[in-house]
């Protein structure tokens, strides 16, 4: 077994699910600020879950299309080690909030087909880590966290990338091993597959999902 795969758990809400997740021996846990989604946490929740982390789980802040109103409040609010931009940024927008705000920021970049690979160079220059996530359906509510995989192989037969990146969409315990052997992802993202239902995490799931990973 590899311990060389990072592993994300995304859209926690509890405490416990943070500290299962630090168990479970992920490297990321997640918190989500969106509105529309049922994972969306309030600033105040989020900063009593940050605040009682377990060293070695880095805190990222998931936001879509913030303007700095939000960013600022958000960031004295809640202590983070990096932000998660999975909205419609443009690269002038990425590389503005890094300055701003002077914490890593990783990009999601949606994949549906190999036309949509070519973002990912567009980005890289301007984040410290890509997220390549499945592009959502047309007309969905989520930018992200839909439980909808892309085609692995579009990633097969990558060049090289000049940021570390993290497979995201769809993945759950029983699919994870596949795709880290498939794509060569050395990190992993993961919500709504340790979910019972939209927003329920189901922390029994969370070391089959590490472990699988690194298998
Ligand atoms: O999880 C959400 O609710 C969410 C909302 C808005 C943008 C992104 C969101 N989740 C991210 O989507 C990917 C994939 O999630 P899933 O495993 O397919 O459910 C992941 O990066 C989440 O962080």
């Amino acid at each position: 077994m590899s311990d060389s795969v990072a592993v994300k758990i995304c859209g926690l809400r509890t405490a416990a699910d943070v500290d299962a997740a630090a168990d479970a021996g992920a490297r990321y846990c997640g918190f989500v600020f969106f509105e529309k989604s049922p994972r969306n946490v309030t600033l105040e929740l989020a900063c009593a879950l940050a605040t009682g982390t377990p060293v070695g789980l880095a805190r990222v802040a998931l936001v879509v299309n913030p303007d700095d109103v939000f960013l600022d409040a958000l960031t004295d609010a809640v202590p983070l080690d990096m932000l998660q931009l999975h909205g419609r940024e443009t690269p002038e927008r990425v590389a503005e909030i890094k300055s701003r705000y002077r914490l890593p920021v990783m990009k999601a970049i949606g994949i549906a087909g190999a036309e949509d690979l070519a973002a990912i160079d567009l980005y890289a220059p301007v984040c410290d880590q890509l997220l390549i996530d499945a592009k959502p359906p047309e007309g969905a509510d989520l930018p992200g966290g839909n439980g909808l995989a892309f085609d692995w192989q579009l990633l097969a037969d990558r060049k090289y990338w000049t940021r570390p990146w993290m497979l995201a969409g769809g993945l759950t315990p029983d699919n994870v091993a596949e795709a880290v052997r498939r794509t060569g992802a050395r990190q992993v993202d993961v919500s709504s597959g340790l979910e019972t239902s939209p927003g329920e995490k189901d922390s029994s799931l969370f070391s089959s999902f590490v472990q699988n990973a690194r298998a």
